[in-house]
């Protein structure tokens, strides 16, 4: 039989950008206190950003390397920076046990979903192109950098069907609460599935 760390589940937040995707999940992650396992990406820290924390931020040459020992489950060109999540870092915090929970565009997380199976739950959050365009803007995000980000709505949103649920994100309370009340289920179904 495969080793129990095997059934650990893998949360996957999907959606558009500004959608609000890394502030729903890291305040559902905290909550449930599950681990969250963070891409590399060759593009600088934004202000706020913490090295380790939204981000490996790491340089095109180690990059590289990464991607020539074929550390990358996939990788992923976006806006000229290249991201992409190492294999091992995934099956680490497996096995240290506990599930987790990453923060992907869709591309990411279809990749997931075919590396891990049945282990990996999407949930994919969305608000209306209006919206994801005027949060971008409040943050500070380069108006190129949106511009691209919006592009690809339609596409993004086209993945919704696919993910095994569904969150609008308006009201970021309700949101997170609803979310959290998912995960907790199949949390719990999980243990019990042990028992
Ligand atoms: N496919 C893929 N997408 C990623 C990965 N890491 C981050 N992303 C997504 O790529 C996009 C990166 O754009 P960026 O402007 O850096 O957005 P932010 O990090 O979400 O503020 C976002 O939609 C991320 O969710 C990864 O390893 N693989
Ligand atoms: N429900 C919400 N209502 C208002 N603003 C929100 C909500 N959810 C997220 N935001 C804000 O929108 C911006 C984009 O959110 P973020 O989590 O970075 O999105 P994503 O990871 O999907 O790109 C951030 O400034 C965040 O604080």
């Amino acid at each position: 039989m495969s080793d129990e760390k095997e059934r650990e589940l893998i949360f996957v937040f999907t959606g558009p950008d500004g959608s609000g995707r890394k502030t729903v999940a890291d305040s559902v992650g905290a909550t449930l206190g599950i681990t969250k396992v963070i891409s590399y990406a060759t593009r600088k820290p934004r202000s706020g950003e913490v090295n380790g924390q939204d981000y490996h931020f790491i340089t095109p040459e180690l990059y590289e390397q990464f991607d020539a020992d074929g550390d990358f489950i996939e990788s992923v060109t976006i806006n000229g920076n290249l991201y992409g999540l190492r294999g091992k870092d995934i099956a680490y915090s497996l096995k240290k046990g506990g599930s987790i929970y990453l923060i992907l565009n869709p591309e990411g997380a279809q990749a997931l979903k075919e590396t891990y199976g049945d282990r990996v739950v999407r949930l994919f959050i969305y608000a209306d192109r209006r919206t994801v365009q005027e949060r971008q803007v409040e943050a500070g995000i380069d108006p190129d950098v949106i511009k691209t980000n919006l592009d690809q709505y339609e596409t993004a949103i086209r993945y919704q069907s696919t993910c095994e649920h569904a969150f609008e994100n308006y009201d970021l309370a309700h949101t997170v609460f609803d979310i959290t009340n998912t995960l907790e289920t199949y949390l719990q179904r999980n243990l019990e599935e042990r028992d």
